[in-house]
């Protein structure tokens, strides 16, 4: 069952979740992998999910006791171009072959733009291109710095019967968000740094304004 828990934004969002949600459809997508090889994950759709959004699991087996599990939050630009104005697509990379390698489950979350929408988020990046930093232009865009919400996330957890998770994250608010739904974080495995010239500032942002565990390293910066 799982917790009732009020989420992020309960004064918009008056509905505490604690319905749980059900797996819907099962099936096997090969997958590249960043060594070249392949592995063959379970995707799976869910029904009940709270905020009605199509978020799917990728399920690695065989998944330990304790499995790791990525977050992951939408990323058109990083995870399908390749941009390099952010992490996303790196970090998708390195979480995709450590889960095929260890097992594991990562939920990949349609929360584009931290929450506010591919289209806002190009808007935001002009406003950075104008010298604000990501958090400044979602606040001058009138969004609040990060409108993502875990509660689907927890109720696919437990739909996945895992109630009890290491979560590959340096976002501290992933980690708080899912335990106030009930779910269980033995560790906090941190991602990689994959810090480059064009992503410094939008990285150092994440360390400043979010608490991300991401060391500062000014010479780059
Ligand atoms: N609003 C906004 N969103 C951005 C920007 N750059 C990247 N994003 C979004 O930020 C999110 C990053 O997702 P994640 O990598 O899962 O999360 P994270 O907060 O970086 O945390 P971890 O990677 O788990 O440490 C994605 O939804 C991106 O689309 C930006 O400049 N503005
Ligand atoms: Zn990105």
């Amino acid at each position: 069952m799982l917790h009732a828990c009020k989420g992020k934004y309960p004064e918009t969002d008056a509905d505490s979740v604690s319905d749980p949600a059900r797996t819907r459809a099962v099936v096997e997508v090969p997958v590249r992998l960043a060594d070249g090889g392949w592995s063959t994950p379970k995707m799976v759709t869910f029904h009940g999910l709270g905020d009605g959004l199509e978020h799917i699991a990728l399920v690695f087996e065989p998944t330990a006791a304790v499995p790791l599990v990525r977050l992951h939050s939408e990323c058109l630009t990083g995870d399908v171009f390749g941009s390099a104005r952010c992490d996303c697509g790196p970090q998708l990379t390195e979480s995709l072959q450590l889960l095929a390698t260890e097992g594991g489950i990562l939920l990949y979350l349609r929360q584009e733009g931290r929450g506010i929408g591919l289209y806002n988020k190009l808007d935001a990046y002009r406003l950075q291109d104008q010298g604000l930093d990501t958090f400044a232009a979602n606040r001058e865009l009138n969004f609040p710095d990060d409108l993502r919400d875990y509660r689907s996330a927890a109720q696919m957890l437990l739909a996945l019967d895992t109630p009890r998770i290491r979560l590959h994250t340096n976002n501290p608010d992933k980690a708080a968000q899912l335990r106030a739904c009930g779910i269980d974080i033995e560790e906090a495995v941190p991602t990689g740094i994959f810090r480059t010239s064009r992503n410094a500032q939008y990285l150092r942002a994440k360390a400043v304004h979010s608490g991300h565990t991401i060391d500062l390293v000014e010479e780059l910066i």
